[in-house]
């Protein structure tokens, strides 16, 4: 491309610097005597979705507690909202929509009379306003006078999000938003956290579920207090070092009980007429799997790893120092 002579050669743009929602550096928390978060530093864009995997009881909920004010944490400091989490952790949580594992309606009450209540409580302004821009947000206000007690999971989960949202917070917290829905309802309740992360919202979310952790921007893996790795999910991927192959025809079975255990074999699980083998060294994988390949009726080709490969090697990787 030539330049005009006279005209001012094409400015490049620098790359759009997102503030961080959430900058912490080494995060400790211990009750009693048990470490429960170990040293955690996580670094949260505006407008993410963050997403917290790990071993039950491995220290996600107490993580995100801490990471916005709601816990002092022993050791370590960092801003949320630009606000420092040891000083100003109530100006934090005023900005901030919780959704905790056991959220509770009035069964008896609507859809509208519920969030009208839930405002009522907050001492919220401009009730009738903000309960109508939620019901709407949310695909609501079509069922607004629905009793709370006649809705499925799905739609009960929307009800509970609609209430986080009432105070337009700039941070929600989900915790396990999704467990026991129905996976459409599952999807559709995920389409609207884009919808309200696309708006300039950053949600941390808690999940055991690889489809939800696939959906959000980045995730991070903490098993037993320690962050074993974290970024977006295909860096999560490349990073693990993990090798896979799949086996498939021939006797899937025998094949699995020969491998589980085999030196260099890592993995080794059916789905459906497939065998998933992992391992962190491709050469030793093919060479357990080569009188399978070669001498059996096998068919053997490399695949990428899956997430759930990635997670269920870090969970064998780490110990449960909780007990
Ligand atoms: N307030 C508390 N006092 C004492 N122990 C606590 C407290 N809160 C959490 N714990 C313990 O800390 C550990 C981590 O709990 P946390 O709820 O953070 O885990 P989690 O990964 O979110 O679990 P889950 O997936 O089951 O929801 C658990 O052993 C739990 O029993």
């Amino acid at each position: 491309m030539t330049v005009p002579s006279g005209s001012a050669a094409p400015t490049i743009a620098p790359p759009a610097i997102t503030p961080a929602a959430i900058d912490v550096r080494g995060l400790v928390k211990r009750f009693g005597d048990k470490l429960v978060v170990n040293n955690v530093s996580i670094r949260v864009d505006t407008g993410a979705i963050y997403g917290f995997l790990g071993p039950n009881g491995s220290g996600k909920t107490t993580t995100i507690r801490l990471l916005c004010g709601l816990l002092t944490p022993d050791a370590g400091e960092g801003t949320c909202l630009g606000l420092n989490i040891r000083t100003h952790s109530a100006l934090i949580k005023r900005q901030v929509g919780y959704m905790t594992q056991k959220f509770s309606f009035w069964e008896d009450l609507s859809i509208a009379e519920n969030l009208d209540f839930v405002a009522r409580m907050y001492g919220l302004t401009q009730r009738r306003r903000r309960v109508d821009d939620a019901l709407e947000r949310l695909g609501l206000a079509n069922r607004r006078r629905q009793l709370a007690g006649e809705l499925s999971g799905g739609w009960k989960q929307r009800l509970a999000l609609a209430a986080c949202i009432l105070h337009e917070p700039k941070l929600l917290l989900l915790d396990e938003p999704t467990a026991g829905v129905d996976p459409k309802a599952r999807r559709e309740f995920w389409d609207e956290i884009h919808r309200l992360a696309a708006d300039g919202l950053t949600v941390l979310v808690s999940t055991h579920y690889m489809d939800e952790a696939e959906r959000c921007h980045e995730i991070a893996y903490i098993a037993y207090g320690t962050l074993m790795t974290h970024g977006p999910v295909e860096r999560v991927i490349a990073g693990s070092g993990l090798h896979t192959r799949i086996v498939s025809g021939g006797d899937l079975a025998r094949v699995e009980a020969a491998l589980a255990g085999h030196a260099g074999v890592e993995m080794v699980a059916v789905f459906g007429s497939r065998l998933h083998v992992s391992g962190l060294d491709g050469a030793v994988l093919d060479a357990a799997l080569a009188p399978w390949a070669d001498g059996g009726n096998c068919r053997v080709t490399a695949a990428d790893p899956t997430l759930e490969d990635v997670f269920i090697h870090l969970m064998n990787r780490s110990t449960d120092n909780f007990q």
